[in-house]
């Protein structure tokens, strides 16, 4: 474990439906960080992120942020997370700009200009559509916004790619890159190649099927 290291695990073991997914996993992740976990479809991929994120609990093993548990510090490490999961928060009802809105809100942030983010993500006049009417990317790079707008060091994204096209991609590896050149992690799962985030700067955590 290093000493500066923003999150870790510790021994982690996860167990579904009498198969162990993986087994007294450690890794610690600094500050600079961008590390994708790989691995094929059921993997454990998905539950390894919610452990993490302390959205579930894992069988053994402990999560830290900072070197301290997780469950003893949940204020400090929510306020420094931001997690996007496969769902992601988008309520298809509301438009693209309040969905953003609300999700800033319930994140704390009060100062923003959600037409001005909504344009980073290529969403501009799209702003009062309803997101169940919008496409499938245009519905992702809704909920992708909020990284345009947050302070929390610790990103944990699920398949951020899913739907988004190549250039979106490309503008969100150049959004990682600099989020990690500025002292923050970023742990992501996708089935996409990273074209601009090259192998000296990307670590890579693999699962694999194993059984009882
Ligand atoms: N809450 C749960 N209860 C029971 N089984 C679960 C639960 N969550 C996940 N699983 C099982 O654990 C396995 C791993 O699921 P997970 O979603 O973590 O895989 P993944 O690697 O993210 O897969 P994919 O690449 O398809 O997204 C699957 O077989 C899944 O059915």
């Amino acid at each position: 474990m290093t000493a500066n290291a923003l999150i870790s695990a510790e021994g982690l073991t996860c167990i579904r439906e009498e198969r162990i997914l993986f087994d007294d996993l450690s890794f610690a992740i600094n500050p600079g960080d961008i590390i994708q976990i790989e691995g094929p479809n059921g993997a454990g991929k998905t539950s390894l992120l919610r452990i993490l994120a302390g959205l579930s609990r894992p069988y053994a093993g402990a999560v830290k942020y900072r070197h301290e548990d997780i469950n003893a510090c949940r204020d400090e490490f929510n306020e420094d997370l931001l997690y996007l999961g496969h769902l992601a928060g988008v309520k298809s009802e509301l438009t693209a700009e309040e969905n953003l809105n609300f999700n800033l809100r319930i994140s704390g942030y009060a100062d923003y200009d959600c037409r001005e983010i909504l344009a980073k993500v290529n969403l501009s006049g799209f702003e009062e559509a309803l997101a169940g009417h919008l496409s499938a990317g245009q519905h992702r790079r809704t909920a992708l916004a909020r990284l345009w707008h947050n302070s929390a060091k610790i990103w944990i994204l699920d398949e951020p790619f899913t739907a988004i096209d190549k250039r979106g991609v490309e503008e969100l590896e150049h959004l990682f890159i600099r989020h990690a050149d500025s002292g923050g992690c970023v742990i992501l799962t996708t089935h996409q190649d990273m074209g601009l985030i090259k192998d000296d700067r990307l670590r890579k955590l693999r699962l694999d099927y194993r059984f009882l």
